[in-house]
């Protein structure tokens, strides 16, 4: 589904990066911290999730996601090729597995932005990986940047905003938070805690 280092030499398995989770509640600004983070070190890669999501304005396929029919993802459900896969607010969004594999065996680090309950899993099933929460400055700034995005129909927003009090929530489960005041000062701490700099 993704461009890899198929062919790249693998290194040894201590010598691998641990997988790092992005999650957080919608608009945190997930996307515009690991955005500004990859311009300056493209060698961070993230994985490009699967989604039933229909793709907003200049969301290109197999860039920013993988956008598949319901059928097509229940066949990578089935066929075991999701290394987590979650119905969010009325779309589903899955990892696929392979791509994030070859990338950490061939000692390359690696990015999931995923929400919280494809987090549990990674946690799960891949106990090294280190879970980052990415909080808002306050409740109030959080309904500012989800609804001043633009992207969503007000009926969305406030299914998001439901999540979101749920992800709030379960902080404590996650290995680190970072709250996002300063997206150059949350981009190089997470730099930091995935050994690139
Ligand atoms: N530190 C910040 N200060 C002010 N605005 C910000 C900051 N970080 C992100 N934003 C803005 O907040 C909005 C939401 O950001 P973004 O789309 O990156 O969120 P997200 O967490 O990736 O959302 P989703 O989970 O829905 O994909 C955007 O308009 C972005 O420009
Ligand atoms: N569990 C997963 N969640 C994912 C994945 N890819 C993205 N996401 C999360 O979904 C919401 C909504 O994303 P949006 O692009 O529609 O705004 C957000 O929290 C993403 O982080 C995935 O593969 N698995």
């Amino acid at each position: 589904m993704a461009a890899t280092p198929r062919g790249a030499t693998p290194v040894p398995p201590d010598e691998r990066p641990r997988l790092t989770v992005l999650s957080g509640p919608s608009g945190v600004g997930k996307s515009t911290v690991v955005g500004h983070m990859r311009k300056e070190h493209p060698e961070v890669w993230l994985s490009v999730s699967a989604t039933t999501r229909k793709p907003r304005p200049g969301e290109q396929h197999g860039v920013h996601y993988f956008f598949v029919t319901d059928e097509e993802m229940d066949k990578l459900i089935a066929n075991g090729e999701l290394l987590e896969w979650a119905e969010f607010a009325g779309n589903r969004y899955g990892t696929p597995r392979a791509a994030v594999l070859e990338h950490l065996e061939a000692g390359v680090p690696v990015l999931l932005e995923i929400d919280l309950q494809g987090a549990r899993q990674v946690q799960e099933s891949m106990a090294d990986a280190q879970l980052v929460f990415l909080a808002p400055p306050s409740w109030e700034e959080l309904v500012r940047r989800l609804t001043g995005r633009g992207t969503e129909s007000p009926e969305v927003i406030e299914r998001r905003l439901e999540a979101a009090r749920t992800e709030l929530a379960a902080e404590p489960e996650f290995d680190t938070t970072l709250v996002n005041t300063s997206v150059e000062e949350v981009a190089r701490e997470l730099l930091a805690l995935m050994n690139v700099v």
